[in-house]
């Protein structure tokens, strides 16, 4: 009788590391983790969404500040009402504090006082209005990953601020850039959740910062589908599990408090994507 034979165990992948020791509060001890001339090297890429809570202390994390076109007007109008500022000294005082490395993008959006303003500060402006077939946010990361010469560029990490919770079309090309560049770590951050891509190639260990993430979590093939994902760590674990948009995908787990790191393994790219807490 024909016997089938067991399918091949799964080749062995490297490991890969993930936190978001950058979202800790400067006066916390694992925020060294965070610092740059720790782990990673930070560029910040602000949007065309509202600032959010967080955006100054990545500010002072990142070693470069991109804005993408009409990024440069939440900036400009944002900073200074996040610090709740009274009087227009006080206003510009906070405004000239952050000023953009580069304002790039097809340049539709940027207010012409706001162009002008942050170019008389010496900020780069890139014009790509020639190139109306990808978006702003893939212009900054190839931009950003071409471009520019940062120190330890192997630890690359590209917050981007305000990719979430705004148009539906605009977040979807937000997740799609995360697929364009699956080898840079890229970090699309709201007020209320991060994410990132989990890239097929590698091992995952997602360790958890529970003071300012969780508990809510989400596993999603959003590229193709996954044959075979396992995780640790959360309270609803897949084991080899199939997931796909018609079937199953896995939204609304949850972190269990004593899980330090969760551990996820799959033959597809995922999105991970974890609540932040208003602390
Ligand atoms: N409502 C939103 N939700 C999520 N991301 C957004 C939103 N609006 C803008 N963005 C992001 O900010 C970037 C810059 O926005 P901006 O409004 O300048 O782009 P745009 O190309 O002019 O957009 P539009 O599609 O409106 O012409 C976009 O590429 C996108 O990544
Ligand atoms: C099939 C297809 N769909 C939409 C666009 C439009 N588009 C996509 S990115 C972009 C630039 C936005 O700053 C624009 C206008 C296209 N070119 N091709």
């Amino acid at each position: 009788m024909a016997t089938t034979a067991p399918a091949p165990a799964p080749a062995p992948r490297p490991a890969m590391s993930h936190s978001s020791a950058f979202l800790l509060p400067a006066s916390s001890s694992s925020a060294a983790a965070a610092a740059p001339d720790g782990a990673a090297s930070y560029v910040l890429v602000v949007l065309n969404q509202p600032l959010p809570r967080f955006a100054p202390l990545l500010w002072d994390r990142a070693q470069v500040r991109v804005c993408a076109d009409g990024g440069a007007n939440r900036l400009f109008d944002g900073m200074p009402k996040l610090f709740g500022v009274d009087g227009k000294d006080a206003e510009e005082e906070a405004r000239r504090r952050y000023k953009p490395d580069v304002i790039l993008g097809d340049l539709d959006s940027i207010r012409q006082e706001v162009k002008e303003y942050y170019s008389d500060m010496g900020t780069a402006i890139v014009d790509e209005s020639h190139d109306q077939d990808t978006t702003d946010l893939h212009k900054c990361v190839a931009f950003v990953t071409e471009n520019l010469a940062i120190p330890n560029k192997s630890n690359l990490c590209i917050l981007v601020l305000g990719a979430l919770g705004g148009r539906f079309d605009h977040e979807m090309g937000n997740i799609n850039v995360l697929h364009v560049f699956p080898n840079n770590r890229i970090i699309l951050l709201s007020d209320d959740c991060l994410i990132f891509l989990l890239p097929k190639t590698h091992a995952h260990n997602i360790h958890i910062e529970h003071s300012i993430e969780g508990p809510h979590c989400g596993l999603v093939p959003i590229g193709a589908p996954s044959t075979t994902t396992t995780t640790n760590g959360l309270r609803w674990n897949l084991d080899n599990d199939r997931m796909n948009f018609g079937g199953l995908i896995s939204t609304s787990n949850i972190v269990e408090e004593e899980s330090v790191c969760v551990t996820v393994i799959s033959d597809s790219d995922l999105i991970w994507t974890i609540s932040l807490r208003h602390v």
